[in-house]
């Protein structure tokens, strides 16, 4: 479980508990503060409170082994390699979860710089997958696809949250975040979070 504990950056001040195998859809309005929260969990961003995963304080492990536990998947993902299969440890491993996101076997020697914003956004999500973390925090994650797409990005979240992975999930499409959330949380532009029963 993680537990995020009077958690302050910024203007947010936050406190919630996300189980094993939940998914919790996160909205409110652009600029409340959904990517400084999912940041700070990811320890990308300083600040005050406290995150725990099954009780291990994030302050305990070391960052980089901390984001492969809990992992941040950014809206508009960073870049290192001049080639998509640059980006992967085991390309051929990858390969199946690629092609399941619409991309054809060839695209491992593509550059990044031809690739689409929706291509970017499945091929990052890939990279994101294959670190088989316990939580995934997604930012925005199918903001630039087509709704046969966003299908399959859902359905292979999906998969996870049965296996037991942890998701939230930020999202301005409120069918999607009702759809993929067991709870949807709203940021209010305060940093304040709210439960939406409706
Ligand atoms: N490092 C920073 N220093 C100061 N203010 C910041 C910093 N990073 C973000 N902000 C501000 O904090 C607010 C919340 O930003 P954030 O990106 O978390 O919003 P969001 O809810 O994810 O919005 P959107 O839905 O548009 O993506 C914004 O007003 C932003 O300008």
């Amino acid at each position: 479980m993680l537990t995020v504990d009077a958690l302050k950056r910024l203007h947010i001040c936050v406190s919630f508990d996300l189980h094993d195998g939940e998914c919790i859809a996160l909205q409110g309005p652009s600029g409340a503060g959904k990517t400084l929260l999912l940041r700070s969990i990811a320890d990308l961003d300083p600040n005050e409170g406290t995150v725990k995963l099954d009780g291990t304080l994030k302050e305990a492990m070391p960052a980089p082994v901390w984001r492969k536990r809990v992992t941040y998947l950014a809206a508009e993902p960073g870049w290192w390699s001049d080639t998509v299969q640059g980006h992967f440890n085991d390309w051929n491993d990858a390969l199946p979860l690629v092609e399941r996101l619409g991309l054809p076997p060839g695209c491992g020697s593509w550059s990044i710089q031809r690739l689409s914003t929706g291509e970017k956004q499945r091929l990052a999500l890939a990279r994101a997958l294959m670190l088989r973390s316990r939580v995934l925090l997604l930012d925005e994650p199918t903001s630039a696809l087509d709704a046969a797409s966003t299908a399959i990005v859902e359905s292979l979240i999906a998969e996870r949250i049965s296996n037991g992975t942890s998701v939230i999930w930020s999202t301005h499409d409120n069918a999607q975040a009702r759809r993929v959330g067991s709870r949807v949380l709203v940021m209010s532009a305060v940093g304040v979070l709210g439960e939406d029963r409706s």
